[in-house]
């Protein structure tokens, strides 16, 4: 018999988790949601945005019948989390997570978990915006989300969490753990990185004042500043989870960068008109898939 989710349980109410709610909500409002937050005051904030059918002050009893736990808590937190609820499991419960790293992520839940079924996920899809009160419901539709079973993963508890991100409007892609963690590390953590970078050297040259950072940043660098405010605990946990990921992918760009520096030094007008030519064709290839909106404005009409 195929499973399905009927009670769904969600540990930590901020951004994602305060989505998924609302997702739930609207488009499969048969599911029973209970929530819990670590954070007294993000639960009762919860409670009066009436996110969940019942918000539990502690985890285990939040997890108490569930047929999916989702862990929407920054990485650094899940193995606490994990081992909070722990008391609280059944021992068919699906346990899932929406963290932005997945190796480290799926060891620490194998070793807070053993003996359960976790097939840890990541919706590829969010804002530079936290908390339960950032959320809207329609944030997965048509984004990615990557599922990153291991071997041991029941097929039957992995179409039930396919299923379930499907219904709230998401592409499902499978693959292993250590793939998606050196994929995200170029298509999101060093992008992320670069944005953190370039807003703080901005802000410290003396020659440029921060009224005028604020002043002229209507360009490129506006959308800098938007990436750079993202949460600094998600992201701090995420450079410490992806640790190898990141590094590998930033000796690449550096290296790249100091091919550029190089042909800007040397008056190289082809190499440099080379290389803005290939981006400009991986832009517009991407946009020719339909796979983005050319102006984001997440967190702005929400
Ligand atoms: N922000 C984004 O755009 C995206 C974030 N993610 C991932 O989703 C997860 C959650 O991120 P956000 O929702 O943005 O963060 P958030 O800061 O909005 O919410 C996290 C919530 O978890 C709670 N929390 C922390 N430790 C806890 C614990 N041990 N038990 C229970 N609750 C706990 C916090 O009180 C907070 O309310 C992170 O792992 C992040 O990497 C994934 C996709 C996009
Ligand atoms: O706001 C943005 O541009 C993002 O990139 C959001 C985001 C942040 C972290 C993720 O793991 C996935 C998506």
């Amino acid at each position: 018999m195929s499973r399905r989710v009927e009670r769904l349980a969600i540990i930590g109410l901020g951004l994602i988790g305060s989505s998924i709610a609302r997702a739930v909500k609207e488009r499969l409002p048969d599911v029973m949601v209970t929530g819990h937050d670590a954070s007294a005051d993000v639960r009762d904030i919860a409670q009066t945005l009436g996110l969940c059918d019942a918000v539990i002050d502690d985890a285990a009893g939040a997890v108490a019948d569930a047929d999916l736990v989702i862990l929407a808590v920054p990485v650094g937190g899940m193995a606490a989390a994990a081992s909070a609820m722990a008391p609280g499991l059944g021992k068919d419960t699906i346990i899932s997570d929406v963290g932005s790293s997945k190796a480290s992520v799926a060891e620490a839940l194998g070793h807070a978990l053993p003996g359960h079924i976790v097939i840890p996920a990541h919706p590829v899809a969010g804002t530079e915006n936290s908390g339960p009160a950032a959320g809207f419901a329609s944030l997965f539709d048509g984004r990615w989300c990557i599922v990153t079973p291991d071997a041991a993963a029941p097929a039957d508890a992995v179409a039930a969490l396919t299923e379930f991100w499907e219904a709230l409007g998401a592409k499902v892609d499978v693959m292993d753990a250590a793939h998606h963690d050196m994929v995200l590390a170029v298509t999101s953590h060093l992008p992320h990185l670069i944005a953190y970078t370039i807003v703080g050297t901005a802000s410290e040259l003396e020659e440029v004042t921060e009224s005028e950072v604020i002043k002229y940043s209507a360009g490129g660098f506006r959308d800098f500043t938007r990436i750079a405010a993202s949460d600094p605990v998600m992201w701090r946990d995420v450079f410490l989870a992806n640790k190898d990921a990141v590094l590998a992918t930033l000796q690449r760009f550096n290296e790249d960068l100091t091919v550029l520096q190089q042909a800007i030094r040397r008056g190289d007008a082809d190499k440099l008109e080379d290389w803005f030519t290939r981006t400009r064709a991986i832009r517009r290839s991407i946009i020719a898939e339909g796979q983005d909106d050319p102006a984001p404005d997440f967190g702005r009409k929400h």
